[in-house]
């Protein structure tokens, strides 16, 4: 379980960016995460991922507090062309972590060769990541982070340069390695109906500084299928909500069914 309480943090500048962000995710969730633009989301993220110290507050990951960038974690960025080293091949380019974990070299193919195939790229392993299209770089990145198995994934807006046909096979493979692996996630995104699509539940934060506005939980089938969950009423019904939440708005008493209301923060 991530546990997050009284998250602050000001950059050096005095720019407060975090305002007592209190968050919990169960183990094996899929977290999406939305805001207002610049409200602080990837400064959550980089903090969860020990990349930058928080000035006050905790996180724990499994009951440990994170100090540093912590052991069973990956991180898959909107920027993949700058994620991937040129210079190494596809394969290489995912089993490099692995050395983290102590792997000697033909177990470290042997996983990598695995990941690809599990982000359906079983033949691109001795490619470099410049012969690949974006929609195929980022599947590299993704299978990294899968290769290394870690319990935690990070998702900083990943299909934000990609195009809308790539973006919803991304989405669902995303959903098919959650689904299978059961690794938590928690995906920033823009796109409300992204977060509504491939969530288990949807964190709205406030306007900068972030807190949490609201904590909706998706009641969705766990089945999803880009037409059919689209066209659902509850998608309809939450997607609207959410793009609302977004705004600034607070939440309509009575607009979620019965033990489905989220909670709004004062
Ligand atoms: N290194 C930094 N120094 C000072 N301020 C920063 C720094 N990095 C980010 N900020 C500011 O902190 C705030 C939150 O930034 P952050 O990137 O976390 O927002 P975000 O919600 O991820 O943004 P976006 O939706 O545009 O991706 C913004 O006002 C940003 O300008």
């Amino acid at each position: 379980m991530l546990q997050i309480t009284g998250l602050n943090h000001s950059y050096a500048d005095g720019h407060l960016a975090l305002d007592g962000l209190d968050l919990t995710v169960p183990d094996g969730e899929l977290l999406s995460i939305v805001g207002p633009s610049g409200c602080g989301k990837s400064t959550l993220l980089r903090c969860i991922a020990g990349l930058i110290r928080p000035t006050s507050g905790t996180i724990s990951l499994n009951g440990a507090p994170i100090n540093g960038v912590p052991d069973d974690l990956a991180v898959v960025f909107q920027d993949y062309s700058r994620s991937l080293f040129p210079w190494l091949t596809v394969r290489d380019n995912v089993a490099l972590p692995l050395r983290r974990r102590g792997m000697g070299r033909a177990e470290r193919r042997a996983a990598a060769l695995k990941a690809l195939e599990s982000v359906g790229l079983p033949d691109a392993g001795r490619k470099y990541p410049w012969q690949l299209s974006g929609g195929m770089q980022q599947r590299v990145s993704i299978a990294r982070a899968l290769a290394y198995r870690p319990s935690l994934m990070l998702m900083d807006e990943p299909f934000g340069s990609v195009d809308a046909q790539t973006r919803e096979d991304l989405e669902d493979l995303v959903l098919r390695v959650h689904r299978s692996e059961k690794i938590t996630i928690l995906l920033v995104t823009h796109d409300i109906d992204e977060s509504v699509y491939v969530g288990d539940r949807v964190v709205v934060l406030n306007r900068a500084p972030a807190r949490v506005h609201a904590d909706l939980p998706v009641e969705l089938p766990d089945a999803r299928d880009q037409i059919e969950t689209r066209g659902l009423p509850e998608f309809v019904r939450m997607r609207a909500e959410v793009g609302r939440l977004v705004r600034g708005g607070a939440r309509v008493p009575g607009a979620a069914p019965a033990g489905t209301a989220p909670t709004l923060d004062k």
